[in-house]
């Protein structure tokens, strides 16, 4: 060969990785946990790297006839505990280094939370809210379509993230349920009621991390009924966090999303802003409340701050200007490495890092994954109880090694799930 390649095609994979800001906080999060459980070096580097990446083009026709093609990424980053597990997202600034990101936290989260599933994590580089519903069916099944050697119910299981939903996982559900010639409602998690989805799924991620903050609220010492609650991003994780907080007497007094954000001292009623942020996709103009600047949104005096949209969102510039006793992760990744090293610092915020805060999503995704397998239905009341039980052991968990090994609780939190997966790599061992 006359001029052989200076960089192995690794060496060149993780580099292209490395290079995305939003896979490089993620590596440095399991750095920072593999340093702390002093991980053996062959394991420590089987663990941080991705398993598979699976990138695909996705050809649609578009409505006005023309031919569209999309980009779409699944990461699988391992399967050493059971099926991959993990949201599929649409948004315009998806790509390979985000959804691997993504993955290697659905990793931490799962084993975190203790269930039988590895990480993994899809995106397609879309725009949602611009396509009609035929567009996106059409990039849906096409999409599907293309996944299918990679996917199944043993091996690869998605769900919704943000951009999709339930609609987007029952036309998942219907593609493949056609290619294998019989109903198959174990491929996907985040169906709706009608298709084998769980009850509770729905409201599962916003309900986790409204109970844990609550937790947390009652850990400072402080009343649920008293607390003042700040969110950015009302989707589905944000929307059904804030009915919960509300419906436990605490006062939603900011909400913000990509159009805008609304602001009342008195208390937003989020009884009639889900309705009307359906209806006119999005917060901005509710009556209720009155615009603020939607950058004032996560400096706002309160006592918990629940990020619920996208990553990196609390930086280096905002970190020293957060007002909040509570910094709940509904979102994944939203607190960039330096923002991380402020709050630190700062020390006097309690900070639910996202593996656990948002876990209540997937949870309730493996109760769903085993009803189908099952053809069993389990009663709201017990898919709740199932829950809430595996998040307060998970906070308990977690609040005992930060305490024992004066750890921050994301670092704490990262080392127990960082911990399974090493372990059950290191029994499986090496393929000789
Ligand atoms: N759905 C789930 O079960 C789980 C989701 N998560 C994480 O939670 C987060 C939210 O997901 P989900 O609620 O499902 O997604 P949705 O698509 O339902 O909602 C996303 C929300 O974020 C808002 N948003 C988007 N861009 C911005 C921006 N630039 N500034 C402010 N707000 C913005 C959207 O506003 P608009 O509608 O105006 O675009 C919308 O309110 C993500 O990080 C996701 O990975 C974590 C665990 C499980
Ligand atoms: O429910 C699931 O399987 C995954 C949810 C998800 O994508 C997440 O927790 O980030």
């Amino acid at each position: 060969m006359d001029n052989p390649p200076k960089v192995s095609p690794i060496r060149a994979m993780q580099e292209m990785l490395l290079a995305s800001p939003v896979f490089k906080q993620a590596a440095a999060q399991y750095d920072r946990a593999a340093e702390f459980l002093n991980l053996k070096p062959d394991t420590r580097e089987r663990c941080k790297w991705p398993k598979r990446l699976i990138s695909v083009s996705v050809p649609v026709r578009m409505d006005d006839g023309s031919l569209q093609m999309f980009f779409a990424h699944r990461v699988q980053h391992h399967l050493s505990r059971g099926p991959v597990k993990g949201g599929l997202r649409y948004h315009p600034s998806v790509d390979i280094g985000e959804v691997a990101a993504l993955a290697s936290w659905m990793t931490w989260k799962c084993a975190l939370a203790g269930l039988p599933f590895g990480g993994g994590k899809g995106g397609i580089a879309c725009n949602p809210q611009a396509m009609s519903p035929p567009e996106l069916e059409r990039l849906t099944r096409r999409f599907t379509q293309e996944m299918i050697p990679f996917i199944g119910p043993q091996i690869d299981v998605m769900a919704p993230d943000v951009g999709t939903n339930e609609q987007v996982m029952a036309w998942m559900v219907d593609t493949y349920s056609v290619h294998v010639g019989s109903l198959e409602p174990g491929i996907v998690t985040g169906k709706p009621l009608g298709l084998y989805g769980s009850k509770a799924r729905r409201e599962a991620t916003g309900h986790g991390v409204a109970f844990l903050a609550m937790l947390a609220i009652e850990k400072l010492g402080m009343q649920v009924k008293d607390a003042t609650v700040v969110l950015q991003g009302f989707g589905n994780v944000g929307s059904y966090a804030a009915r919960n907080l509300s419906m436990n007497g605490a006062k939603i007094i900011a909400v913000g999303d990509a159009t805008g954000a609304v602001y009342n001292a008195r208390g937003l009623d989020t009884r009639q802003l889900m309705p009307y942020a359906i209806e006119h996709r999005g917060v901005a103009g509710f009556p209720g409340g009155e615009a603020i600047p939607a950058e004032e949104l996560l400096t706002l005096e309160c006592d918990i701050l629940i990020p619920a949209a996208l990553e990196r969102v609390i930086t280096e510039e905002n970190a020293s200007k957060l007002r909040c006793k509570v910094l709940a992760e509904g979102a994944n990744g939203p607190t960039t490495t330096e923002a991380d090293a402020i709050l630190e610092a700062r020390d006097d915020i309690f900070v639910i890092p996202d593996i656990m805060c948002n876990s209540g999503g997937v949870i309730v995704s493996y109760f769903e994954w085993v009803q189908a397998l099952q053809h069993m239905s389990w009663t709201e009341k017990e898919v709740l109880q199932k829950l809430e039980s595996m998040l307060a052991a998970s906070f308990r968990e977690v609040q005992t090694l930060a305490k024992q090994k004066n750890l921050p609780q994301r670092v704490a939190a990262m080392a127990l799930g960082v911990q399974r997966v090493a372990e059950t790599k290191e029994l499986r061992g090496l393929y000789p």
